[in-house]
């Protein structure tokens, strides 16, 4: 296991389009997560004033001209913190949020211990039910049976956006699959990489998609983007073989730490 250095801050990372509505309670939130000293604010070409109301509420932000997607404002968001790390200390934690959580994002900072300690090489939010939430688990059923195909897990909620992981982690899962499909290739990548992964409840809210017809085209979107992370790595072969992972896949718990490979 990786060495604990309770010294370790963290930065917390926030692609955001079109989020002036809730962008200043989200970015107050995060800056008060135990251990974290720089939230970081992408603005992914937004046409309306996010930039500015994360800048009035403390954040360093960085804008895409155009909109290029949310895995794209990931990226740009972890080489931003990297020139910010500094060469005498261990790099920053990345704490990745979506920019929806307003005040209720300062309930991600159980994902942070478990990494900082050293127990997992990432966690990923667990939600409680949203209000108003309309789907019907097509694109989560997708992700979930595509990654326990690929590495044994089958986690709660495959397509959860808040994780805390290092920077080793983060590497091991770039170049990132495009727009939504990022948090299903991130987490086949880092179990294929030998990574060991936790789901941590949060008590967070968000926007939640509804049934309505943009909800249903934001669905298709997802779909689409989920099944071209999950065909482009079976096609380059990132996956394991069921006998790789057959030991942990029958012994895992819902959010106890998960490891595709037999731990010696
Ligand atoms: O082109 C985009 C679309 C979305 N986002 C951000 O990605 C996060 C997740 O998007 P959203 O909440 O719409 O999706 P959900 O997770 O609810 O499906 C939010 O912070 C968005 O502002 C982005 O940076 N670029
Ligand atoms: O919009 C939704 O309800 C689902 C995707 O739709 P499905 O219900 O899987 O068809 O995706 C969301 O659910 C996740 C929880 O499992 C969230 O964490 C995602 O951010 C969100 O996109």
């Amino acid at each position: 296991m990786r060495q604990v250095r309770t010294s370790q801050r963290v930065a917390v990372v926030v692609p955001a389009k079109d989020e002036a509505e809730r962008i200043a309670s989200t970015v107050r939130a995060a800056r008060a997560i135990p251990h974290v000293d720089l939230v970081l604010v992408v603005d992914d070409g937004s046409e309306d004033d996010t930039q500015h109301a994360a800048r009035n509420a403390g954040a360093v932000v960085v804008r895409h001209s155009v909109n290029r997607g949310k895995a794209s404002a990931m990226e740009t968001g972890a080489s931003v913190v990297a020139m910010r790390d500094a060469e005498d200390a261990p790099n920053r934690l990345l704490l990745f949020l979506d920019a929806d959580l307003g005040d209720s994002a300062v309930g991600c900072a159980p994902l942070v211990t478990p990494v900082l300690e050293g127990h997992v090489d990432c966690t990923i939010a667990v939600l409680p039910p949203q209000a108003g939430a309309g789907g019907r688990g097509v694109v989560t059923g997708l992700a979930r049976r595509s990654i326990a195909r690929a590495t044994g897990w089958q986690p709660a909620q495959p397509l959860s956006g808040q994780r805390c992981l290092t920077r080793e982690a983060f590497e091991a899962a770039t170049p990132l699959a495009r727009g939504w499909g990022v948090e299903t290739g991130m987490t086949i990548d880092l179990l294929v990489a030998g990574m060991a992964l936790q789901e941590v409840p949060c008590d967070l809210r968000h926007r939640a998609t509804s049934n309505d017809l943009a909800g249903q085209l934001h669905r298709a979107g997802q779909y689409r983007d989920v099944a071209m992370a999950v065909n482009a790595r079976r096609m380059r072969g990132v996956r394991l073989s069921p006998d790789t992972y057959a030991a942990s896949a029958d012994q895992q718990q819902p959010g106890q730490p998960y490891s595709a490979y037999p731990r010696g």
